[in-house]
């Protein structure tokens, strides 16, 4: 009972998206499903849940559905699947269902949500992830998989293809990635050897935006035959009226600056979710944050998927407050997966598409993204299951562009560009960026600490620490895998935001002295909430307006 009650807490979709004019009960559901999907705290469907069953269950339509970020796709396609392996008479051995995804983040996600799901079925409606290394020389009645793996085990294990005979249902989950992550010759492969695109099979491809890639993906896969296709009319600007969206221009190391005074003052309250551009930036800022004693998490392509999922799965509980993510996709070049290509890191990862961080009160875009595409899926990432939350957005001057070079990164040299084109999108959708007028003066005293700070970060160090994390990480992985297996708790209790510091780390840097605040904050040391960086405006009365709890950093404004 304990376990109903927790996942009932841990999930719930935007008021926006659930359709209280529909029920689950009214699609005669199977009652374990039911009972299942009132375990997990879901009173009635979400928009695009309620169409997806509508076309899928009623009239046996292959969907092609677009719907946003924590619109609910997820269980959109999961539940109609499982209510149809349910009253289907398969043979054991068989594969009922595949589902594919882009990112081994995601396979461990649906997977997830799969047995939540099927909690009161029995064994025979067991669901697989191939990315998990103890399915690999397994299946069951439903098979989660990127494309790449799938192949690999049907190479591997060719008697395994008989299995896969059967298959009834194929979901294609963040549909439109599918082509950029570089899977067309991984799917375009399985679609022959498996017949997927055989009209037998009823389809859903879900994504959030839809695009030419979804256009050829549903020729691919659907072969000619007509599918209902959902968009979903929703109010964007309403859906996301509960997330504010600043950015702040700004120089390279200023960037540094500005992120070690809003977490060393605590301005921004509760989980950050910090997005960089690539795995060294990450480790610069998570070995720059410790000088001062602030520790963050860093996830990226180069940790074990295991070591990944379960920072992920840390973060949603609260263990860390800071999560650095590398966003790797975010240029939405195409990704190889032709073997000996490249290095360590992991083709299938993704911290920014589809996985579903929880409580999330801020998104920060230390490096900016270098398209609204991709900015669309960070900031989605905050203000979902109906909560508020905020994003903030660095962006480098163009004449401030490689003027610091050990700050510079790349992809910034076009950050103003690239916001003109993110203030339009989001326009388009009747959402508005405001900037962010920080009142540098103020924050001056902090220049020289973060100088020296800065300077401990050398190419050495990061070098130094990003191997030393791998390293660790996996022999955790290769050596505790077993005990874990043994003493699950043990695992939950596994931190990964430990200091890595290869870099001497300067203790004085950890305290904020007493001069550096201004007055008001010196008067009120234990209480550092709420600092008053703000010039003095004598006589003012607060407003009080509705944007006062989503605005942490307002005492900073000029
Ligand atoms: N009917 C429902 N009622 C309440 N909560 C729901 C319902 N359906 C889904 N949710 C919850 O809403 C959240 C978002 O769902 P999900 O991750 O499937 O969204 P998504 O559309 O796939 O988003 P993204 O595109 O970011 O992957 C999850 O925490 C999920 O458990």
């Amino acid at each position: 009972m304990a376990k109903d009650k927790k996942l009932a807490l841990a999930t719930a979709a935007s008021d926006v998206y659930v359709d209280e004019s529909a029920s689950f009960e009214a699609f005669n559901l199977d009652s374990r499903l039911l009972q299942a999907i009132k375990t997990l705290g879901f009173n009635n469907p979400t928009l695009i849940q309620t169409k997806t069953m509508e076309f899928s269950l009623e009239h046996q339509k292959d969907v092609l559905a677009k719907a946003s970020t924590g619109s609910g796709k997820t269980a959109a396609y999961c539940i109609p699947i499982i209510q149809r392996l349910l009253v289907q008479s398969l043979d054991d051995e068989s594969v009922g269902a595949v589902v594919l995804v882009p990112t081994g983040e995601l396979a461990y996600q649906v997977k997830t949500f799969m047995d939540r799901l099927t909690m009161y079925c029995d064994k025979t409606l067991k669901s697989v992830n191939l990315c998990d290394t103890k399915y690999v020389n397994q299946t069951g009645k439903i098979v989660i998989s990127t494309p790449s793996k799938l192949k690999f085990q049907l190479e591997s294990q060719p008697e395994f293809v008989s299995r896969y005979q059967d298959v009834q249902f194929l979901a294609i989950d963040e549909a439109d990635l599918m082509i950029s992550y570089g899977y067309e010759d991984d799917l375009d492969s399985l679609i022959k050897s498996l017949q997927l695109s055989s009209p037998k099979i009823q389809k859903f491809l879900m994504s959030a935006t839809l695009n030419d890639e979804i256009d050829n993906l549903k020729v691919k896969v659907c072969n000619g035959k007509e599918a209902a296709i959902i968009k979903l009319n929703i109010d964007e600007s309403k859906d996301k009226s509960q997330l504010v969206q600043y950015y702040i221009k700004t120089s390279e190391f200023e960037k540094f600056l500005l992120t070690y005074v809003i977490y060393k003052l605590g301005l921004i309250k509760g989980k950050t979710l910090i997005f960089v551009n690539d795995i060294d930036r990450g480790y610069k800022l998570k070995l720059f944050l410790e000088q001062y004693g602030i520790k963050s998490c860093v996830l990226n392509s180069e940790l074990p998927l295991v070591s990944r999922v379960n920072i992920v799965e840390q973060f949603n509980k609260g263990v860390y407050q800071l999560l650095i993510a590398t966003d790797e996709n975010n240029s939405f070049k195409k990704r190889s997966h032709s073997e000996g290509s490249d290095d360590k890191k992991d083709k299938e990862y993704g911290a920014s598409r589809g996985v579903d961080f929880q409580n999330v009160a801020c998104v920060l875009n230390f490096d900016l993204p270098t398209s609204s595409r991709s900015y669309i899926h960070r900031i989605g990432r905050t203000a979902r299951a109906g909560k508020s939350g905020m994003s903030l957005s660095f962006v480098v001057l163009k004449e401030q562009f490689g003027k610091h070079k050990a700050s510079s990164f790349p992809t910034c040299e076009k950050d103003e560009k690239t916001l003109g084109k993110i203030v339009k999108s989001q326009a388009n959708i009747g959402l508005e960026l405001t900037p962010f007028k920080f009142d540098m003066g103020q924050i001056e005293g902090f220049r020289y600490r973060c100088e020296d700070g800065f300077r401990a970060v050398t190419k050495h160090a990061v070098r130094q620490a990003r191997f030393k994390e791998i390293t660790q990480e996996l022999i955790n992985n290769d050596k505790l895998k077993r005990y874990f297996e043994e003493n699950p708790q043990d695992l939950k209790s596994l931190k990964h935001d430990f200091e890595i510091h290869p870099t001497m780390v300067q203790d004085h840097l950890k305290r904020v002295p007493e001069y550096l605040l201004p007055a008001g904050a010196r008067v009120e040391k234990k209480n550092l909430g709420f600092i008053s960086f703000t010039k003095e405006k004598k006589g003012k009365k607060k407003n009080g307006t509705s944007k006062k709890k989503t605005d942490p950093l307002k005492k900073f404004r000029k």
